[in-house]
């Protein structure tokens, strides 16, 4: 099966507190202080991020055990949760994920550069999706297992999540 025509280039950044503050929060130690607790024996890395939830139901803890999914494959849909913010956290050592996104208020229409950008996370790295914030569904470079926190909907209600096809995206590293 021929290779569908590249759409658009995406750069790769590195994950940052910073460059991800119009998405979300990273969760992460690096940048934080910390308070010990357990008698001195633990740091505690308090209030990092915040789960949001926008509409009835309850927030829930979720594992997802991920298949690797390879740089060169394309970039092809991002999706949305009006209802609630989305965190992944990893849950092994050095675990990276590809994190491709957009602001919430950006329209399907005008999903495409520089509105949507990438970033690639360090393998400690979690991060917390605001809600309504543009994404592509989990991306991990190598397989594993990834604590999931978002809105556990009560049963029979429709499912949040809006997905947008964007064409044939390809990334290109950073310098
Ligand atoms: N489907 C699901 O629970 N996960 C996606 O929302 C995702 O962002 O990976
Ligand atoms: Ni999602």
């Amino acid at each position: 099966m021929p290779a569908l025509p590249t759409t658009h280039w995406l750069t790769v950044q590195p994950l940052t507190a910073e460059s991800f503050a119009p998405f979300g929060q990273v969760i992460e130690c690096k940048g934080h202080c910390s308070f010990p607790i357990n008698g001195g024996t633990c740091q505690r890395y308090h209030d990092l991020a915040q789960p949001q939830l926008r509409a009835e139901g309850r927030i829930g803890m979720s594992l997802f055990h991920a298949q690797a999914l390879p740089w060169n494959l394309p970039l092809q849909v991002l999706e949305r949760h009006a209802y609630t913010s989305q965190a992944f956290v990893p849950m092994g050592q050095a675990l990276p994920m590809l994190v491709v996104v957009a602001p919430a208020d950006v329209p399907a229409y005008a999903l495409q550069p520089p509105h949507v950008q990438a970033f690639l996370s360090d393998g400690q790295q979690g991060i917390n999706l605001a809600p309504g914030t543009w994404h592509h569904p989990l991306r991990t470079l190598k397989e594993g297992t990834w604590l999931v926190v978002d809105r556990i909907a009560p049963p029979g209600s429709p499912v949040d999540c809006e997905e947008h096809d964007i064409g044939n995206w390809d990334l290109v590293c950073a310098r």
